[in-house]
């Protein structure tokens, strides 16, 4: 089921188009990564589905309502980049605050606490968290009333690797359970594994979009292979394929993703001069650089 359609959104400021005829579809327990340099109009994508601005052409619609309609509101969480709140109120009392706002029991505040690692912080002020805690009171606020779509802007902002890793196995549990997630972030790596679909944007315009082995199909960028021959064999293994460079005790070369079989196979006919070998296929980040630069 599509909880989040766009189509040919087009936004403009003073004139300038900041979002040309973008369209995605994000359904039901979907994660989507929104890219893109700083200025492409990742936020101005968000603050649209939000409701918080209009467009200037295309459409949009929350699970079939139109965005900042008090149904799209109800069934939409929002993680800003940077979570502001008072710093004099507790954690808890700050969570009170928001599931009143949400018609939500109080009662909860403490369970949302715990699921974001806050409960020994939970009767501290917000004024004497880190800003990492600061971001998980804001996803806690996020989690309240089980969202069908959750935006978060540049979320991991802020958090250390193990808070990082927390927050995506949330953001996992929340997708199970059917919730529709779009996210932007300039953290590529942690992108690859922990969400299903990237939009690339460039200066307001689409640029690619796909799974990760999409976008690795369509840049067809080389492979980079590491072998570490036995001891000493290291100039006979180069010898075996054209452009190879011999670093210490490894051979290095590339290839085009459609050679990779009869490269294997030619590694396999070595087996007895080597001890290892490695297929590195390009990373998100080697893609995000190929498709910025073409688009640029
Ligand atoms: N209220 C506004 N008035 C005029 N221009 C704006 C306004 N808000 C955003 N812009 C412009 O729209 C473009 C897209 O901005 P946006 O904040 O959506 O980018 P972004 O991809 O989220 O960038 P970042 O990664 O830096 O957060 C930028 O050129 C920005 O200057």
């Amino acid at each position: 089921m599509t909880i989040l359609t766009l189509s040919k959104l087009t936004k403009r400021y003073a004139g300038t188009t900041v979002l040309s005829e973008v369209s995605l579809d994000i359904a039901a327990g979907e994660r989507v990564a929104l890219l893109g340099h700083n200025g492409a109009g990742k936020s101005t994508l968000m603050k649209l589905v939000l409701g918080l601005i209009r467009a200037d052409g295309g459409r949009i619609e929350v699970a079939g309502h139109a965005p900042g309609s008090a149904v799209a509101r109800a069934l939409t969480a929002y993680l800003p980049e940077s979570a502001a709140f008072h710093p004099a109120i507790t954690g808890r009392e700050q969570l009170r605050y928001y599931l009143r706002l949400r018609g939500q029991p109080v009662k909860q505040a403490d369970e949302l606490l715990e699921k974001v690692g806050l409960a020994d912080a939970a009767a501290c002020r917000i004024g004497t968290y880190s800003k990492g805690m600061r971001q998980r009171v804001g996803l806690a606020q996020a989690l309240i009333g089980s969202p069908r779509l959750m935006v978060l802007d540049e979320p991991t902002s802020g958090l250390d690797p193990v808070s990082r890793r927390e927050f995506y196995a949330l953001l996992d549990e929340l997708a199970a359970k059917g919730t529709a997630i779009l996210l932007s972030s300039h953290a590529l790596s942690e992108l690859e594994a922990r969400t299903d679909r990237m939009v690339v944007l460039a200066r307001g315009k689409q640029v690619a979009q796909g799974t990760l082995a999409d976008l690795r199909h369509d840049a067809a960028l080389p492979l980079t292979i590491t072998i570490t021959p036995k001891a000493g064999l290291e100039d006979l293994i180069a010898e075996v394929f054209p452009g190879a460079l011999v670093l210490e005790d490894r051979v290095t070369f590339t290839c085009a993703p459609d050679e990779k079989l009869a490269v294997l196979e030619r590694i396999a006919a070595q087996r007895d001069h080597i001890e290892d070998y490695d297929v590195h296929a390009a990373t998100l980040d080697d893609l995000y650089s190929h498709i910025s630069t073409r688009a640029a």
